[in-house]
């Protein structure tokens, strides 16, 4: 967790030191969403209430085109009528909701009105006379039963050509029923009703909202409808205030993702500089003998000193380098720094330092001349060097081979962090190594768990039954090294001996213990 704690203070810190990037994307993220939440919620709520709008008006224009082809059977009725029967029409039209009356007129004059029985009124007190002489629909400012009511009208002629009926659908009473805004739904705050140029109501009003055309199917009505504003922008901050936060979290996974890819391609960037400038250096970990308590190896472990970031601890860096194929002149360059470093220890006794090195350098072509150099440049000192392969990849049967032909140098060779990785039995099975390093995980078993410590036992057998020298790693506590002492683990590393140090220091733990 400690370890985690730092990798992300690292990142932060690297973050930082990119401010004017990690700025330049904070705007990005948050005022990309709210743009795109206010365009995209405008553009959807226009087209939802436009829609809706539509639809109120394709509703009453059915409604109202059904009203008007019923209006057929009155017409027809009051043809029917001679001139003296104007009292039976006022009985018919009594139970017609919608229809406000009928007029019956002769080649001269309105004779008859459901409404007000015997009337004398010209013609042209409606229409114009020889709009009277077909079947027609209109809308008409006022009746002359009705003065000053706007009504739809229909026309019915009579068979000999002089005369017929006029059916009124009165103006206000359509409003009423289909139009008037308490009536229609919401979205609907206007309605104009349009036939041959004339509109109901009379004079049209609209205020500032878009308005809508529908145009009926089998007639030539139109109705126009003015959307509602406060309808528009009720459901406008309904989708605003859905879309937000989706976009938001959106856009910052984005960011995020590509700030990560620019923070690790200029970290891969920064560990070619740092490998440059000699900005890395090793850490060694004494590894201890159960046998006598004595060091009889060191685990060298690299450290990176970043010039703005400070201090960063290889589980940041170490996979960056793997991804980035920097791992190989990074190791070449520990095994460097190591050898100087040894250069300068006057060491008594033979001494083993441990590297990790990742399978990639095993498919370097000059891999067996650059090992002998270093088998025969640490040889000089004293010192024999052991690869500790990490198991992040899985090693092909390729790099087993190198690696046996590694062995046959006379390089000792572990798999590091055993029973967590990639390696499997089979593995061991195929190719012969020297040592096998206990994962921390297991060891942190002994005392506490009885399941997962025959884990732990099972794995020292395997390293006794195969004839691999067992080292345990991240040893903490007295327990654990009486555990493992007595179970013949020859090799124990870990803080309840020592915490990985630098070379000065290293020189005096040594000089004290061993
Ligand atoms: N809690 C606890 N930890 C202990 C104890 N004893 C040792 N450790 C830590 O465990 C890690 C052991 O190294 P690893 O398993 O090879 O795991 C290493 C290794 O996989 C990688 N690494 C470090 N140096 C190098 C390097 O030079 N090359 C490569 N390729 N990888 C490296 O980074 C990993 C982490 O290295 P470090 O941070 O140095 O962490 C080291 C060491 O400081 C203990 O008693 N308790």
């Amino acid at each position: 967790m400690p370890n985690r704690i730092n990798s992300l203070s690292s990142l932060l810190r690297l973050l930082i030191s990119r401010y004017d990037l990690s700025r330049k994307h904070l705007f990005i993220m948050l005022f990309f969403p709210i743009i795109l939440a206010i365009a995209s919620s405008y553009l959807i709520t226009g087209y939802l209430v436009g829609k809706k709008a539509r639809e109120v008006g394709e509703f009453n224009l059915e409604r109202l085109e059904s009203l008007l082809s019923q209006s057929k059977d009155i017409g027809q009725y009051a043809l029917t009528l001679n001139e003296g029967d104007c009292g039976h029409l006022n009985e018919y039209m009594r139970f017609k909701p919608y229809y406000r009356g009928v007029l019956l007129f002769n080649d001269k004059r309105f004779y008859c009105s459901s409404t007000n029985g015997v009337i004398d009124l010209p013609l042209n007190s409606l229409l114009p006379e020889p709009s009277l002489k077909t079947f027609a629909y209109h809308i008409v400012p006022e009746t002359p039963a009705r003065l000053g009511v706007p009504a739809i009208i229909v026309i019915f002629n009579n068979s000999h050509g002089a005369g017929g009926a006029i059916v009124v659908i009165e103006g206000q009473y359509l409003i009423d029923s289909f139009i008037q805004p308490e009536v229609f739904p919401r979205p609907v705050r206007h309605v104009v009703l349009g036939l041959g140029g004339a509109t109901l109501p009379t004079v049209p009003h609209f205020s500032d909202g878009k308005v809508v055309a529908v145009h009926a199917d089998n007639s030539e009505l139109v109705m126009l409808l003015e959307i509602s504003q406060a309808f528009f922008w009720h459901f406008f901050w309904i989708y605003f205030g859905l879309l937000l936060p989706v976009l938001l979290i959106f856009a910052w996974l984005l960011g995020l993702h590509i700030l990560r890819k620019n923070g690790r391609s200029s970290l891969a960037d920064d560990i070619k500089s740092g490998i440059e400038n000699q900005e890395f250096f090793l850490v060694y970990q004494p590894v201890v003998s159960s046998e006598d308590g004595k060091a009889k190896g060191v685990e060298a472990l690299v450290r990176w000193q970043h010039p703005q970031m400070g201090l960063v601890r290889p589980d940041l860096f170490i996979p960056i380098a793997e991804e980035s194929q920097l791992i190989v002149p990074l190791t070449n360059y520990i095994f460097e720094r190591a050898l100087a470093d040894f250069r300068q220890l006057q060491l008594t006794s033979e001494f083993r330092i441990g590297f990790n090195v990742a399978p990639e350098h095993f498919i370097q072509s000059d891999i067996e001349a650059k090992f002998r150099y270093l088998r025969d440049a640490f040889a000089e000192i004293g010192v024999q060097p052991l690869i500790e392969i990490t198991e992040r990849q899985l090693l092909t049967a390729d790099m087993c081979e190198r690696i046996t032909a590694l062995r046959e140098l006379g390089i000792l060779v572990a798999i590091d962090d055993f029973g967590t990785g990639q390696t499997t039995l089979s593995l061991l099975q195929t190719f012969t190594l020297d040592y096998l390093k206990i994962d921390k995980c297991f060891i942190d078993t002994i005392g506490r768990d009885a399941v997962t410590s025959h884990v732990l036992d099972t794995i020292i057998e395997l390293c006794h039954k195969m004839n691999y020298v067992a080292v345990a790693e991240g040893v903490e506590t007295q327990e654990q090294a009486d555990y493992l002492i007595s179970r013949d683990v020859h090799f124990l590393q870990g803080y309840l001996y020592a915490k990985p140090m630098k070379l000065n220091e290293l020189e005096l733990w040594l000089k004290e213990h061993n």
